[in-house]
């Protein structure tokens, strides 16, 4: 599944109408899966449907007819001079003998639910005037809200704020990226009926969920052995930080490696797991990790100025390789596109905007521009951006006139953002290297099976070393099909 920008979903829309499908179909799905996702939660008060004059607001005028005609109580506030669709909307709820009373005439009445239909997709620029009057004035009512499609007056200020936002057709980017995601409340995604060949556009980026993530688990044969598997050599660490090369372990072995062995300086106390191999070395160099015999290789964590060497070392291997922390440096990523191997950077916004030399704020506020940037610069390496949420990109060096692949997670929450956490995701994505998967699987599956344990061991003070034991767990029930991506119904 794909994340839409308003216009690529208008496209979508278009492409449906030119198949032959009726955009009138599309809305009163809309209007009626969004009634039934309010009653849903919120069953028993009276509902307040405020609509606009766009196709937003003919979704709303659809659910108002259906919770009518469901015998709920409902009354419609509705702005004046619909067209198309959302005006055939508006003729239905009348011959229904709805009366519809102009916006200007809401005001909050205790123990109801407003049903937001002012503005979706189509809104261009700030809510002003009245319509950010009326916004302020729902969210003072401190009344439950739910949005259709996207809470009103997003991705700008001011917004509603809803309890409940009833995505349609497809995943916006304001259903994924903070601070806006926020204003949505719970999400539920409604397919809305909308032909898939319409929703099908590989230009936009690919949302990580548990359907294309799946199939990407690796089989482990009944003949298996560790030798079999995927052997991960971790090369880092560095007196102040001996953690990270030892998460980067637990994360490679409780993703399945069958070998792990931590190459580390010798000055320094690492404590990998028990059963991890350890290579102390007395200075960065090739021949000694050649000996590891490895499939693949995650380096540069907690390395500090080791880094470069580690990385520079760890190049001659010629093995997909994890690139992470003080690894990721200009000259090692030319290094590496030169190689041509199979390789995986994972920065942070510091550490991109290192690469890039662009405040990391600047990165934050737009990661997947970011990501691409990366991609663009440093053609064939896969780039996993971390964040809330994650992005990844990757410019394929047979292509490099194409756009780059982009992709967003969906799995992961802020109880991630504690030390460590990075470093178990490249012991992740180096044992799924290990194990065969390319550099763009890999990563995905990575990056999404990393989220998916964050998820599954959530809680205040989480640390890394728990979400790489939640690993095993995250795989056992991606694998089983019970993973619920974040949109679906409880
Ligand atoms: N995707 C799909 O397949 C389907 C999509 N569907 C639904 O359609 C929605 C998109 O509908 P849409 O394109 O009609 O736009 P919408 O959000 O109603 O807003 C347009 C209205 O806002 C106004 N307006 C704009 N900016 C403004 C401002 N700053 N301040 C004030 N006013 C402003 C603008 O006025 P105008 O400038 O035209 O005078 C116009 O009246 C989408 O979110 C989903 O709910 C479903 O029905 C079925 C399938
Ligand atoms: N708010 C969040 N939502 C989802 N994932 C998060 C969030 N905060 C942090 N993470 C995840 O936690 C990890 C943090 O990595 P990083 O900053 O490199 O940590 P460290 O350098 O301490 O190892 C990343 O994989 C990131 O995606
Ligand atoms: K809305």
């Amino acid at each position: 599944m794909y994340l839409y920008t308003a216009q690529a979903m208008r496209e979508a829309d278009q492409r449906a109408v030119a198949m032959g499908y009726p955009s009138l179909l599309l809305m009163e799905a809309a209007g009626k899966q969004a009634a039934s996702r309010l009653l849903q939660r919120f069953e028993g008060r009276a509902v307040d449907v405020l609509c606009g004059k766009g196709n937003n607001g003919g979704d709303g005028l659809v659910a108002a007819r259906w919770l009518a005609h469901w015998g709920h109580p409902v009354r419609v506030y509705a702005a004046e001079g619909q067209t198309g669709d959302a005006a055939v909307a508006r003729q239905a709820l009348l011959a229904h003998g709805l009366e519809i009373a102009p916006l200007s005439a809401w005001e909050p009445a205790p123990h109801s639910v407003v049903l937001d239909a002012l503005f979706g997709t189509g809104l261009r620029g700030p809510l002003e005037g009245f319509y950010a009057a009326l916004v302020e004035k729902v969210n003072q009512s401190g009344l439950p809200v739910v949005a259709v499609d996207l809470p009103s007056g997003l991705p700008h200020r001011p917004h509603i704020q809803a309890d409940l936002t009833v995505a349609l057709a497809g995943l916006k980017n304001e259903h994924l990226f903070y601070p806006h995601r926020a204003a949505c409340g719970r999400i539920v995604l409604e397919s809305i009926g909308m032909p898939p060949r319409a929703l099908h556009n590989p230009h936009l980026p690919e949302v990580l969920c548990k359907t294309s993530m799946r199939p990407l688990l690796p089989a482990r044969p009944g003949n298996a052995h560790k030798g079999l598997v995927g052997r991960v050599l971790v090369a880092g660490g560095y007196r102040s930080y001996t953690g990270a090369p030892s998460l980067a372990a637990l994360g490679a072995y409780r993703t399945g490696a069958g070998l792990v062995t931590v190459a580390y300086p010798a000055d320094c106390v690492v404590n990998p797991p028990l059963e991890a191999v350890r290579l102390p070395l007395l200075e960065w160099n090739h021949a000694d990790l050649q000996a590891v015999r490895a499939e693949a290789v995650a380096v540069g964590m907690g390395a500090a100025a080791g880094g470069v060497r580690a990385a520079l070392a760890a190049l001659e291997l010629g093995k997909p390789t994890v690139l992470d922390a003080d690894a990721l440096h200009k000259q090692v990523l030319s290094a590496y596109v030169k190689a041509g191997l199979p390789t995986v950077l994972t920065p942070h916004p510091g550490e991109a905007s290192r690469l890039l030399e662009i405040p990391s704020e600047q990165i934050a506020r737009a990661p997947l521009e970011a990501a691409q940037a990366l991609a663009e610069r440093y053609p064939g390496l896969v780039v996993v951006l971390k964040g809330g949420p994650t992005v990844l990109a990757w410019q394929p060096q047979e292509a490099p006139l194409s756009p780059p692949l982009l992709a967003v997670n969906s799995s992961g929450n802020p109880s991630m953002a504690t030390g460590g956490m990075g470093d178990v995701l490249s012991g992740v994505v180096a044992a799924l290297l290990a194990a065969g998967l390319s550099a763009w699987e890999a990563a995905r599956l990575g990056v999404y099976l990393h989220g998916l344990a964050g998820d599954l061991a959530s809680k205040p003070g989480l640390l890394a070393h728990e979400v790489a034991e939640a690993l095993p767990s995250a795989m056992r029930q991606l694998q089983l099909g019970g993973v619920r991506d974040f949109w679906e119904p409880c």
